[in-house]
């Protein structure tokens, strides 16, 4: 699997204005990468997942998945949206055997393969309950087997942890780890939250606050499960969050770039 970002852009035009959100992004991830975006609030990050999705286009680039060009949602990709989106009224079973379903995808091997993600996420005995009776960390790896239910080549997180309080994200961030380690699926999780980008990624690719280019790409080469108290963890965190606020104190406005368009 590879998927490569080639100069992507995005301009998102209100009125007679121009917003370019995204400006000539290119990069790649490998096979089994887990890749952290993080960037400040407004960046850029969702609209860039959305477009790798193929839930909206590019204004200019592309995106390839292995070669292909993505034009529109498609099974390769896995998408984890923010709070989960399970679907309340149905239950952990339903919920996840729901993009199987849709794909056609026999009884048998439906049946088969949820047994599996069931398993891997440890959710056996919790199939019947519906998502307002399970506790965060099963929302979370309900909707995490959910994604990796089509068997993705990438899975796109957003924000998956943004709405939990701070020790709990933390518990949340093992798990999903945990659960990462076990299919290594290739994953793009966005986040704002440095501490969490150097404790799941093994790369973090930085966005500045404006224009939404790339500042910093760098890989965490620290061994996993990742001690947060330790001192090299500790000089990650110290970097990218240098990086982040230099790129603010540059632009303290924090204005998008704005062109006057004659649309006339
Ligand atoms: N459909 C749209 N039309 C106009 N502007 C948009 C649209 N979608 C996003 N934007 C703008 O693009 C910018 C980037 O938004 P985006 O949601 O991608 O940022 P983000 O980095 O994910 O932010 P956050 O961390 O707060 O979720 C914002 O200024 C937003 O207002």
């Amino acid at each position: 699997m590879e998927l490569r970002v080639e100069n992507l852009s995005k301009v998102f035009v209100i009125g007679t204005v121009a917003y370019t959100v995204l400006k000539e992004l290119t990069f790649s991830v490998h096979e089994g990468q887990f890749v952290a975006l993080l960037g400040p609030s407004g960046c850029g990050k969702t609209t860039l997942l959305t477009i790798i999705a193929g839930f909206q286009a590019a204004s200019g680039g592309r995106v390839l998945v292995n070669g292909r060009q993505v034009t529109r949602p498609g099974p390769d990709r896995g998408f984890v949206f923010q709070n989960y989106a399970l679907f309340p009224w149905m239950t952990v079973r339903d919920n996840i055997l729901f993009p199987m379903k849709q794909r056609r995808v026999p009884a048998p091997e439906r049946e088969r393969r949820l047994k599996e993600l069931l398993a891997m996420a440890q959710l056996e005995g919790k199939e019947r309950l519906y998502p307002h009776q399970l506790s965060g960390g099963m929302k979370q790896r309900t909707a995490f087997v959910r994604a990796l239910a089509g068997r993705p080549e990438v899975l796109l997180m957003d924000e998956p942890l943004g709405a939990v309080d701070h020790q709990m994200r933390q518990t949340l961030q093992e798990e999903l780890e945990a659960l990462w380690l076990k299919d290594k699926t290739t994953v793009i999780m966005v986040t704002h939250d440095v501490d969490e980008a150097v404790y799941l990624g093994d790369r973090v690719i930085v966005m500045s606050a404006r224009e939404g280019r790339i500042i910093e790409d760098t890989p965490i080469s620290l061994p996993r499960p990742r001690d947060r108290k330790s001192k090299r963890y500790g000089k990650y965190k110290e970097h990218l969050a240098g990086i982040l606020k230099n790129d603010v104190v540059r632009d303290p406005d924090l204005l998008r770039q704005e062109s006057r368009l004659s649309l006339a």
